[in-house]
């Protein structure tokens, strides 16, 4: 997998060289680079922002930045990367939709920033390729690049590869559509709170029905909208 990131913080990116995505990026499972959309603007003070047509508060990102870096990164003809704008007005960033990106050889990641990106950018581009505005979720960020992150450490650890042991990835919160089960290791007895002695029995099948019970109570109590 290719990611390409288009920001005006290109180093916010650098802790993608740690942990797991650092590892996947060594071995050559995907290939992250963060452009800065500066490198892409040629007046004295690599001015990237104007004030918004039709008034209001802020300040909205030039289109032509964005048109140079894109076309830099994906050509000036039709393409089939994935075209990626975190944007409060996007659908919900969910596991399903990491599972979506994370099947896509080439993702392109717009993060903008003060009031947002100029809309044409987002219209031209959906005429040469898929484009998907994506939510974090229903508050407010000064930017992108949080939720840029967030997205790539979902679908970048479900990359065939990217996680040494694939099964850890199918018991988990969201996957199967409940949340995950409560984790235990030693020591037994901890500030006199004891591990439920199921999981220490050795029998599987209880521990198996344990574990399901317990993703359907929290599931129940934490997020019952997951059960309709
Ligand atoms: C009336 C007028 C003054 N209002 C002014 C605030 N407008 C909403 C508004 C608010 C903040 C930003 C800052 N920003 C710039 C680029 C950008 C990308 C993603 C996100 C973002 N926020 N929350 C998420 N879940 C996100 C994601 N993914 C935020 C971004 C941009 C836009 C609504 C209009």
């Amino acid at each position: 997998m290719r990611i390409d990131i288009v920001t005006i913080f290109p180093e916010f990116f650098r802790v993608l060289d740690l942990s797991l995505l650092g590892k996947a990026r060594q071995t050559g499972l995907i290939e992250v680079t963060a452009h800065d959309l500066r490198d892409f603007t040629h007046d004295r003070h690599r001015t990237v922002d104007d004030t918004p047509y039709g008034g209001g508060a802020g300040m909205v990102m030039k289109p032509e930045p964005w048109g140079e870096a894109l076309d830099a990164i994906v050509g000036d003809g039709a393409s089939d990367a994935l075209l990626v704008v975190p944007s409060p007005a996007g659908e919900p960033f969910t596991q399903q939709l990491a599972r979506e990106l994370a099947a896509e050889e080439h993702l392109v990641f717009a993060c903008g920033r003060y009031e947002g990106i100029d809309q044409r950018v987002v219209d031209h581009y959906a005429t040469r390729m898929r484009v998907r505005l994506i939510s974090l979720g229903d508050y407010v960020l000064n930017g992108g690049e949080v939720a840029v992150m967030a997205m790539i450490e979902a679908a970048g650890r479900l990359v065939p590869g990217v996680v040494g042991n694939p099964e850890s990835l199918v018991e988990e919160s969201h996957e199967g559509g409940l949340l995950e089960y409560p984790s235990y290791t030693k020591p037994a007895a901890w500030r006199e709170l004891e591990v439920p002695p199921v999981l220490l029995s050795g029998n599987h099948g209880a521990i198996a029905a344990w574990r399901r019970e317990q993703q359907l109570e929290r599931t129940r109590r934490v997020r019952p909208e997951l059960l309709d």
